[in-house]
């Protein structure tokens, strides 16, 4: 997967009121426009910002990003950015500029959604109950159930939403609108209180106190895993995400990928939420068997729920077969791609035993794991 980021910042801000446009007014130490640029740098290889061609004077300071101007309309200005991208990218992640607080899960689970679906936008359900109105009293109530708040970025394969912005005739709400009327299915994935559109004057308030609140909660919370699987008689084992052909197996309830249960106990530690056996209790019979990516990919969810972000981790196996140095950089691979994180995030490493103990008699191999966990916001 080739990834860019296409961010619309061409519209006047007419609901923000007087002033500079709004993607190009303060927020914190930075302008909206720049945090919105931000969450992106290390998600896709190739930004392009759509701008407004009186706005040309303020994109002189934004590197490394290719500047198209933009239209009189939002999609028009998405269509544009559209013909801007490098012929290699295989797909595109449409964010509003005025969204300057996305925060990083939510582009990672889009991005993830996009490995098996050609559409995935992030959007909150619909919780308060909803009104129908005239004159500015409560003519009756509308169902909520199914309701959801559309965010932004909207992700999709390139060659389906160029061509479902081609075939569109009309004004839309949003790329979701453009991609659905061309028949492209398009999954849901978690949105963000906090990737609110900045709309209205008071908006730039509440964006400010998220970025403050964000301050004040940095935290940084380091958790360790240990596990140990014993052999047994098999043709291959599971490591890190990678299936090695080996001449034994490792035992257990679930795939017994000793790696990634380490991994995964060290982020439930770091959490302080227990651990894999706590959440996936070997007595219960739907686990058996399981593949541990189940296990991995909930304790990063759980993570993120808590405000967490992975910032990175550390894993060791501690055997003298199967030789781990050749299939280090597919766990890496795997490990960062289960997490929805930057691979440089992950190492995996091995060591022997120098023949002490089980591990050095090989009857089993023992993983230990470390992960550091961020919260918090960059200002
Ligand atoms: N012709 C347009 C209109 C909107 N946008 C961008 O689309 C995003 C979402 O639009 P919205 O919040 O409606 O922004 P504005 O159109 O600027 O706001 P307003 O309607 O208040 O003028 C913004 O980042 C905006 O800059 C754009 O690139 N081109
Ligand atoms: C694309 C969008 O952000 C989805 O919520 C939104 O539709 C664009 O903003 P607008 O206020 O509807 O113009």
């Amino acid at each position: 997967m080739k990834v860019a980021a296409l961010i619309v910042a061409a519209g006047r801000g007419t609901r923000a009121g007087e002033g500079l446009p709004k993607q190009w007014r303060p927020l914190g130490t930075k302008r909206v426009i720049d945090h919105a640029i931000a969450a992106f740098r290390d998600k896709a290889c190739q930004i392009v910002v759509v701008h407004h061609p009186d706005d040309a004077e303020f994109c002189c300071d934004l590197d490394d990003v290719v500047l198209v101007h933009g239209c009189s309309t939002r999609s028009a200005s998405v269509r544009a950015g559209l013909d801007a991208l490098a012929p290699d990218i295989t797909h595109v992640l449409i964010h509003d500029a005025a969204r300057a607080l996305c925060p990083p899960h939510v582009i990672d689970d889009v991005i993830h959604a996009l490995e098996s679906h050609d559409g995935a936008a992030p959007g909150l359900a619909v919780t308060d109950a909803l009104w129908t109105t005239s004159d500015g009293h409560v003519s009756g109530t509308a169902k909520r159930d199914g309701l959801f708040r559309a965010q932004t970025p909207q992700g999709f394969a390139l060659p389906a939403i160029t061509a479902a912005h081609a075939a569109f005739d009309g004004e839309a709400a949003d790329d979701v609108e453009v991609a659905r009327a061309a028949g492209i299915e398009v999954a849901i994935t978690k949105g963000a209180e906090e990737n609110f559109k900045i709309t209205h004057a008071d908006d730039f308030t509440r964006a400010t106190a998220h970025l403050q609140r964000g301050k004040d909660a940095m935290k940084i919370r380091i958790g360790n895993g240990y596990d140990v699987h014993r052999f047994g008689p098999g043709d291959h084992l599971w490591l890190c995400g990678v299936k090695i052909p080996f001449g034994r197996t490792l035992q257990g309830h679930s795939d017994a990928d000793v790696g990634m249960h380490a991994l995964s106990d060290a982020i439930y530690g770091a959490l302080a939420m227990g651990d894999i056996g706590q959440h996936f209790p070997p007595s219960d019979p739907q686990w058996k068997g399981a593949q541990s990516h189940i296990f991995l990919r909930h304790a990063i969810e759980l993570a993120r729920d808590n405000g967490y972000s992975l910032a990175n981790c550390d894993v060791t196996l501690v055997c003298e077969q199967p030789k781990i140095g050749p299939h280090a950089a597919a766990m890496r691979q795997a490990l960062a791609d289960i997490m929805g994180v930057d691979v440089a995030d992950v190492s995996v490493k091995a060591t022997t035993s120098e023949k002490l103990g089980f591990t050095g008699r090989e009857e089993g191999i023992a993983a230990l794991a470390t992960a550091a966990l961020v919260g918090g916001q960059d200002g």
